[in-house]
């Protein structure tokens, strides 16, 4: 069975449809990379899986069930903006994960157990690179540690799904070099499935095993909100015939249309 399956999904606003004739299969330990115009969809696709926003109509379906209406454990995210909390040091930002699950069960954590976190929290700060920042607060932090530290974070959590919201847009390009060997090894050492949005077309077609397009079958100038974007591409990266980018690249930035 699929991991994710999505049929004839559809997502509207009031009358100003967003996402329709949306179908997909996605397996476990698949990522994908989603990329299309500015407003075309891509955060509404995001907060849906995350359970934040529900389907208009059609099914979004995770091992088969519609995805529960509210985050959960399973689904981890990043922002692009820098979603830790300034007043814990890295190493309680990483801990606080844990702890907001177990303190669910158990209340407030202590002692052996409270260890116990705070050494996972140590081994997944080694991980992401920042076994020396432990002790510094965000704001002592760089962008890409700061964004190393919310991959942390979510990953205590043990997620199946990470759900990625542009997570290296603010970042220099030798960064973001640094970010996507970092994510290609957690995606592979934690077996996650990932779906990551960027606007870097480069970056969707080198990272990951999958990439989305979105954009609209139709349209009408007349009455823009009366069609949704759709899947209009669906790559296997591996198996990209010569030229694609640059034909998705036209598709999605041509000239005059706002990247
Ligand atoms: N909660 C909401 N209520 C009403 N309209 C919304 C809501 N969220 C998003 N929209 C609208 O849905 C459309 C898609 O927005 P969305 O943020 O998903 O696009 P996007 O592809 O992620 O854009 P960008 O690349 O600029 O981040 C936009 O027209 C937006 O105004």
């Amino acid at each position: 069975m699929s991991l994710l399956s999505m049929r004839q999904l559809e997502k509207r606003y009031g009358q100003q449809v967003v996402l329709e004739r949306m179908n997909a299969e996605v397996a476990e330990g698949e990522f994908v990379s989603i990329v299309g115009a500015s407003g075309c969809g891509k955060t509404t696709f995001l907060n849906m899986m995350l359970g934040i926003e529900p389907p208009s109509r059609g099914k979004l379906l995770l091992d088969g069930k519609p995805i529960p209406q509210e985050p959960g454990e399973d689904r981890g995210v990043v922002f692009q903006r820098y979603s830790v909390f300034p007043h814990l040091t890295a190493l309680e930002n990483v801990m606080l994960g844990e702890e907001f699950v177990q303190a669910r069960w158990l209340g407030r954590v202590w002692g052996r157990r409270r260890r116990a976190i705070n050494d996972r929290a140590r081994a997944m700060l080694a991980q992401v690179g920042l076994e020396h920042a432990a002790a510094k607060y965000p704001h002592q932090l760089s962008g890409g540690m700061q964004q190393r530290l919310a991959l942390a974070q979510s990953l205590i959590k043990k997620p199946r799904i990470l759900l990625l919201d542009e997570p290296f847009g603010a970042l220099d390009p030798g960064i973001r070099r640094d970010m996507h060997q970092l994510l290609t090894d957690l995606w592979r050492r934690h077996h996650l499935t990932i779906f990551m949005i960027t606007h870097d077309l480069t970056e969707g077609f080198s990272l990951g095993s999958r990439l989305w397009v979105f954009d609209k079958i139709h349209h009408d100038a007349q009455a823009p909100d009366a069609w949704g974007a759709s899947i209009t591409y669906d790559i296997q990266l591996d198996r990209q015939p010569a030229g694609v980018e640059q034909r998705v690249s036209e598709m999605i930035y041509p000239p005059g249309r706002e990247a």
